[in-house]
């Protein structure tokens, strides 16, 4: 065969298994299951308080006044974002038949750093939005300028301006002492403020979201009384809710591939942690994930489940991150055995963890612990179901040591708590310590 039909032949098996994937799919539209689609209306179930105090709040802008500023709270996923954004839309497009210029500018403060970047993110949503250049650098420029060109941008494009700031509360910006206002107190005085001051032509308001129900009582006296907003409160959603909410998006899986208990157990699992409508569709849609990963035709409970058991790994791993240093080094040495060792080794030695812990904190020039406090740290890495642990005799005289064995795959724990910035420093001496790791394991094993 030529080179050319080599090639060709590839392509056509590649092709051919891609369409196939597509083809025996058990999804007709996944995109509706996406967290982040943005969906139509007739797909939104309930929260018609919510709906009918947002529509009252907001309507002022479709009358030339200034809508007063919002406060929606209550738990992850409960439909405070799409609500919010569900009404704007609407005011958005019967402002513009009515020929004024409203605009919607959006923020999510989960990662923003400081009040001074808040202010850049601002300026920069809002000359995307309006298709004009920031006008301002990220940096280099003082954050009273980056404000001023803010206003000039609202000013020059805006009758009616809603500035939604999602995550508000995680706003928090550097603290260097815990008395410090936080960056989203002075954030909102600023915004709230500027409007009242008239120092932006238009009518601005601000729409904060948070999950903390206190929020509120964090805020500085003066940002209290100039954000001074209406509350608007989404309770947690129960099952039949979560129910009424998948059950809108069936058609995002071909007819008939759904087994009947997929909703209610979605729902079920989703209600038992807060009520979370994201939880439930993530569930939903990871079900039938699983079942197109392994070639099935129809989505069943036991896909369900395993999707849940997914997200509590995942969650797992994420608890993993918030441990301190030195539980995370002797987790992580521990990981590295049975990923490193030549031998099939499920249950690593005690000894052999600590040695190689030795090893890392030696390297990482870091404090080395001692043994009792390895196996402190070790019992509440068991405690938090990462490993469980046995007692082994080595024959006779040779006493007891402690095994570990990984509850989840080492390898991902590893590669997990790796990513943590300090322990990113040790990937260039991987093959180095893997021939430690080797050493103590034949050490362990094969010496006397
Ligand atoms: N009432 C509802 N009807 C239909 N879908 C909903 C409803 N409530 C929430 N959802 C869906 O659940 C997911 C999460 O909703 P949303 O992002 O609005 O929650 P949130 O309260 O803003 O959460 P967070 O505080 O975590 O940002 C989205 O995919 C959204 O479409």
């Amino acid at each position: 065969m030529s080179d050319g039909d080599e090639q060709q032949s590839l392509s056509q098996s590649i092709k051919g298994r891609l369409q196939e994937g597509v083809q025996n799919s058990v999804f007709k539209d996944k995109g509706l299951l996406d967290p982040d689609t943005v969906i139509d209306e007739d797909r939104i179930v309930g929260r018609d308080q919510q709906l009918d105090d947002i529509i009252t709040y907001l309507r002022p802008a479709l009358q030339g006044n200034r809508p007063p500023n919002m406060l929606l709270y209550g738990p992850s996923g409960t439909g405070k974002s799409l609500i919010i954004n569900a009404v704007c839309q609407q005011v958005q497009e019967l402002a513009n038949a009515q020929g004024d210029r409203f605009g919607v500018i959006r923020v999510n403060c989960q990662t923003i750093k400081s009040h001074d970047r808040a202010v850049y993110r601002l300026v920069e949503s809002a000359a995307i939005g309006v298709g004009v250049d920031p006008g301002v650098p990220e940096s280099g420029v003082s954050t009273d300028q980056k404000l001023n060109r803010f206003y000039e941008i609202l000013s020059e494009n805006f009758d009616s301006v809603i500035i939604i700031l999602d995550e508000v509360d995680l706003l928090v910006g550097r603290q260097r002492d815990p008395n410090d206002e936080p960056a989203y107190s002075k954030l909102l005085y600023q915004l709230s403020r500027a409007s009242q001051l008239g120092r932006i032509e238009g009518d601005v308001s601000v729409a904060a979201l948070t999950n903390d129900p206190r929020f509120m009582e964090n805020l500085d006296g003066r940002a209290e009384s100039s954000f001074n907003p209406q509350d608007i409160v989404f309770p947690d959603y129960d099952a039949n809710q979560l129910q009424a909410i998948l059950g809108r998006r069936r058609d995002a899986y071909r007819d008939n591939v759904l087994e009947d208990g997929i909703i209610p157990l979605s729902s079920a699992y989703a209600a038992q942690d807060h009520g979370d409508a994201r939880k439930a569709i993530d569930l939903f849609r990871k079900a039938g994930e699983i079942a197109d990963r392994q070639g099935e035709d129809r989505v069943r409970e036991e896909h369900v489940r395993g999707a849940q058991k997914e997200a509590e790994r995942d969650r797992t791993l994420t608890q993993m991150q918030g441990l301190s240093t030195q539980k995370k080094l002797s987790l992580y040495a521990t990981a590295i055995v049975p990923v490193y060792s030549q031998r099939n080794l499920n249950a690593v030695p005690s000894t052999v963890a600590y040695r190689v812990y030795q090893y890392i904190t030696d390297i990482l020039d870091t404090d080395e612990k001692s043994r009792d406090s390895y196996l402190r740290y070790m019992s509440e890495a068991e405690t938090y179901n990462f490993v469980t642990s046995d007692k082994r005799g080595r024959g006779y005289g040779s006493g007891v040591h402690k095994e570990y064995t990984f509850v989840d795959d080492p390898e991902v724990v590893a590669e997990t708590l790796q990513s943590d910035i300090r322990l990113e420093e040790i990937e260039n001496d991987e093959d180095l310590i893997r021939s430690v790791v080797n050493a103590q394991i034949d050490d362990f094993f094969d010496g006397k």
